[in-house]
């Protein structure tokens, strides 16, 4: 657990980055700082590491105070990842993710290996190995240095906008692996953004900060989107916060047909080939035609998903699928408005 206690920055300057601040970082947790350009979020994850020392307050790694341990200690146990990664430009791939293992005298063999292992981790060919930084893709940069940050295995990750100079799909690729190696790793990461979006997909506690470095809220993404406690973070969240808070709501409970596969009187038939997997809609009028589907896994996906499933049917209606892409059954319109009403309640 890292904890912030009244953490004040003020730069000598006179300029107060950080006002403060009080916050929890929870173990295995991924908590995000989010806010406008300005508002303190890297300040903040410096003065975990110590790259950075607080003007006033504590920080807490475990109940200890960093201010009381010597930063190249304290750095030991914390991975860092940058934007464009950062990585050393005349070293190899493999020499570069084993950086810190060759810190710690690790023996060479024993850091390669190591090295080669996180490389396949974080989803890169390990004949990337031999080449140097600039032989690699953005994306591909930014895979090395979330391999480099985590290859001495440290307990916490502090990420300081780590994808934002990739473009959007690398970006997602990224993201979402990031979540499956937390998943496997269960990191206590601290995660800076000025993406809203990324702050709700990545974290399971968002902090929203705003200029002059004060908290405005934290909570989890979904209380956050559905309850933000003033104006700044409503307007911070962005137009779209109702559609939004439709990927917390889950399609477990959502009411399925299971008759428009087959029957001949509906408006619209769905067909599904021999292992079940579903192929179009077709309609009356145009029999001989496959119209164009969208599919949801029922209780994993979300009631988001599940909506621009049925959006992108003509026939209105989302098809629901098991985790092998076999039809379970037909979410109608009538069963998304109700699950709607309800998410609306609740
Ligand atoms: N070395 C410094 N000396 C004086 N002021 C500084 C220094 N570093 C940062 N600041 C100021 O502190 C405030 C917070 O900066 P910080 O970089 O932490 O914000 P940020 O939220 O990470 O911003 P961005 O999203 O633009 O990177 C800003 O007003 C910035 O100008």
């Amino acid at each position: 657990m890292i904890t912030f206690d009244a953490v004040t920055k003020r730069y000598p300057d006179g300029t107060v980055a950080v006002d403060r601040l009080d916050l929890e970082a929870p173990t295995g947790e991924i908590t995000v700082l989010v806010g406008p350009s300005g508002c303190g979020k890297t300040t903040s994850l410096r003065m975990i590491n110590r790259m950075i020392d607080a003007s006033e307050g504590q920080i807490l790694l475990d109940g200890t105070p960093v201010q009381g341990i010597d930063p190249p200690t304290l750095r030991r146990g914390i991975g860092y990842v940058i934007q464009q990664a950062g990585l050393f430009p005349h070293r190899k791939i493999v020499d570069n993710i084993a950086t810190v293992p060759y810190l710690l005298g690790w023996d060479k063999k024993k850091a390669r290996d190591r090295a080669m292992e996180l490389l396949e981790r974080v989803g890169l060919d390990p004949g990337l190995a031999g080449r140097y930084p600039f032989q690699l893709s953005g994306g591909q940069q930014q895979r090395v240095g979330v391999a480099r940050a985590l290859a001495a295995d440290p307990p916490v990750l502090l990420m300081d906008e780590p994808f934002s100079a990739v473009d959007p799909v690398v970006r997602t690729s990224l993201q979402d692996e990031l979540l499956r190696l937390q998943s496997e790793l269960n990191k206590t990461i601290v995660f800076v953004t000025h993406d809203i979006d990324e702050a709700i997909k990545l974290g399971d506690r968002v902090a929203v900060l705003r200029v002059g470095g004060r908290l405005a809220q934290i909570a989890d993404p979904k209380t956050l989107l559905s309850e933000p406690a003033d104006d700044f973070v409503q307007e911070f969240l962005g137009h779209d916060r109702g559609i939004r808070r439709l990927q917390f709501v889950s399609t477990e409970g959502l009411r399925l047909r299971t008759d428009l596969t087959g029957a001949e009187d509906a408006p619209w038939r769905l067909v599904v080939d021999a292992d079940g997997r579903p192929t179009g809609w077709i309609s009356p009028s145009r029999p001989d035609e496959l119209e164009p589907y969208g599919t949801f896994v029922h209780g994993r996906d979300s009631l988001r998903t599940a909506l621009d499933a049925a959006l992108l049917s003509p026939s209105g209606c989302a098809v629901a699928v098991d985790e092998q892409g076999k039809v379970v059954g037909v979410a109608t319109r009538e069963a998304l408005d109700q699950a709607l009403a309800e998410a609306a309640d609740g």
